[in-house]
């Protein structure tokens, strides 16, 4: 089995963070290891609190990792402060990690501001270089770039920007945009676009980690990049079609519909 780390903040609620990264490498059977970056009090109505952990702390959680496990792959979600973004990128170029998928998570659906804005610039300079696939959404993409972007040509042109900062491979998230949930990647030479359906729900707390951790579990198995693009839009896509009203807000994805289904663990069966 390989090992696929997840550098991220967790979400109490569990729809989110490391809490969706780990069920995302469960469901597609690889071993999941985390560094945690932050602790939230969160839930599907919002984000209360924010304790950030210690770069010394995230320093020897990334050592304690590497020195003793093969990393297949690494996804980086919610990095908080410029200490955390810093401390990240010195323990990954340490220990030459591989297959490194960045989300550059900035502000939650709530709101919330779970990477501090003084910050961002600092998570591009340190961890954007180090990306096997940087995976934006719409107002992230718009952040990096300085761009209004509101049609998929904007989306190709915000690509372009962004893989000239040092990143291998761009995926823009076309979840925030009207119509069809439009994903392209860019590989600095061609776009491949990935669109669904827009799926008529209001529980869509953690698409964004989900993808990025199917991807990275992907990388680790050994896909190309734009094979594990093409896995993690089919079960985003799924776990979206069949997310769980848990709470009063906006619940979370299903990472296990397909496995439940042919385990014939769920009611309906
Ligand atoms: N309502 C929806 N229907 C179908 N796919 C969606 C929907 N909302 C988001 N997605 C997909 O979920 C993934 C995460 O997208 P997005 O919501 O843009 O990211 P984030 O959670 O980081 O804001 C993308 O693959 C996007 O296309
Ligand atoms: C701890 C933590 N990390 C990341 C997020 C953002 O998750 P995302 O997948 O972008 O989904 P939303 O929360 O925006 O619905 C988070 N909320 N918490």
């Amino acid at each position: 089995m390989k090992n696929v780390l997840t550098i991220a903040g967790s979400d109490s609620s569990g729809g989110a963070g490391i809490q969706a990264d780990l069920k995302a490498f469960a469901a597609h059977g690889v071993f999941g290891m985390s560094v945690i970056t932050a602790v939230t009090a969160q839930n599907t109505q919002g984000v209360f609190a924010v304790q950030d952990i210690t770069p010394e702390v995230i320093a020897k959680q990334i050592e304690a990792i590497f020195e003793d496990i093969d990393v297949a792959a690494v996804k980086i979600g919610m990095v908080s402060q410029i200490e955390t973004a810093v401390t990240i990128a010195e323990g990954l170029k340490k220990y030459n990690a591989k297959k490194i998928v960045v989300d550059p998570v900035m502000v939650s659906k709530s709101g919330f501001h779970l990477l501090n804005p003084a910050a961002e610039a600092t998570l591009v300079r340190e961890l954007l270089p180090l990306a096997t696939i940087l995976t934006p959404n719409i107002p992230e993409a718009e952040v990096i770039t300085g761009r209004t972007i509101v049609t998929l040509s904007d989306m190709e042109d915000a690509a372009r920007d962004i893989l000239a900062l040092g990143c291998k491979n761009v995926l823009m998230k076309g979840g925030h945009l009207e119509g069809d949930s439009t994903d392209i990647l860019f590989d600095g030479d061609n776009f491949t676009y990935f669109p669904s359906p827009r799926i008529a729900t209001k529980n869509t707390h953690g698409t964004g980690c989900t993808l990025s951790s199917a991807i990275a579990a992907s990388l680790g198995r050994g896909m190309s990049v734009a094979e594990a693009v093409a896995a993690a839009k089919e079960y985003i896509t799924v776990a979206i079609e069949h997310a769980l009203t848990i709470g009063r807000g906006v619940g979370p994805t299903h990472h296990f519909y397909s496995l439940y289904k042919k385990a014939g663990m769920l009611a309906d069966g």
